[in-house]
């Protein structure tokens, strides 16, 4: 199998592209346990997950992404900048702007080059839909027409505030003083796999720092800590904004430990995310080897 491996901001994924390689398709039950081997550091090629490029039969591409532990998710930001990258620079897209098919719904992506005072660097630019605020449509327990924000909820010992957003995928975000003072490996996997949540959910924790500036640590329902999620952000955002911790309409530059994306909740409803993409290498995965253990 041919594969690609890109990261966006450090959240790093191993891409197939399916559009014209036979040898990249295979039985469909087998996706969830190539992502496991694949994402495995030490007998893979290391990876927070694998990703698909596929044909769409509604959008220009199709995105299909798998978690480290083989669970299929329905969106994934920074993985729609590494794809829209990979389709311009391999000439499947024949333009900057064009559509991806996601489980999550359809978005659209503009890939911009930006010329910086040394070098040349290419931003995507991605429009990530309406988020869904509804319990109903996250999916989280409770009453199915309320949203979620700021809601008290007992984890053990532990009582944290969650406000949750769905962007195609399910977020819940915690607001603390201090980003780096809360131990998240210890808290992410207790809310992610906690009864309120029946598809599990990513848990993000976020700082203010100003208006137009926040914080963000992950921990990803199905890979664990990342260095950076791209719906993640975007609900960070929204979240922030339905509590009135930000304003709506303004760019906000979130800050996570891969680096920084741009993100605004524009007054149409829809969210905008801008960041980087880069490419770490090309290879050839040995299929049977990799299967063969
Ligand atoms: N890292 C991604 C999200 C990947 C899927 C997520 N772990 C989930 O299961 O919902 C992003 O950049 O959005």
């Amino acid at each position: 199998m041919n594969f690609t491996k890109m990261h966006g901001l450090g959240n790093n994924y191993v891409i197939f592209n399916q559009l014209d390689d036979p040898n990249n398709v295979l039985e469909e039950q087998m996706y969830p346990e190539l992502s496991r081997r694949v994402s495995n550091v030490n007998f893979g090629i290391g990876s927070d997950g694998i990703i698909l490029i596929c044909p769409s039969q509604m959008a220009d591409f199709k995105m299909r992404i798998f978690n480290e532990d083989g669970s299929e998710a329905k969106n994934c930001g920074n993985g729609l900048r590494c794809v829209a990258k990979f389709l311009v620079d391999s000439a499947y897209a024949t333009e900057p702007r064009f559509t991806i098919e996601t489980l999550g719904g359809v978005v659209s992506v503009e890939v911009e080059v930006e010329l910086d005072k040394k070098q040349s660097i290419q931003y995507v630019n991605v429009d990530m839909g309406e988020p869904k605020l509804l319990k109903g449509m996250i999916p989280m327990e409770g009453d199915p027409f309320m949203p979620a924000m700021n809601e008290p909820h007992t984890f053990g010992e532990d009582k944290y505030h969650l406000s949750c957003v769905s962007m195609g995928n399910p977020h819940a975000i915690i607001f603390v003083d201090e980003v780096n003072a809360v131990p998240l490996e210890k808290i992410g996997p207790v809310i992610e796999h906690d009864s309120l949540f029946p598809e599990r959910v990513n848990v993000g924790i976020v700082q203010i720092k100003g208006r137009q500036e926040i914080d963000y640590r992950v921990w990803e329902r199905g890979s664990g800590l990342t260095m950076a999620c791209g719906t993640g952000a975007c609900a960070a955002v929204v979240a922030a904004t339905m509590n009135q911790l930000l304003d709506r309409n303004e760019a906000v530059t979130v800050h996570l430990p891969g680096g920084d994306l741009t993100v605004t909740w524009d007054e149409q409803g829809h969210v905008w995310k801008r960041g980087e993409a880069s490419y770490i290498c090309h290879g050839e995965l040995d299929f049977q080897y990799s299967f063969s253990a």
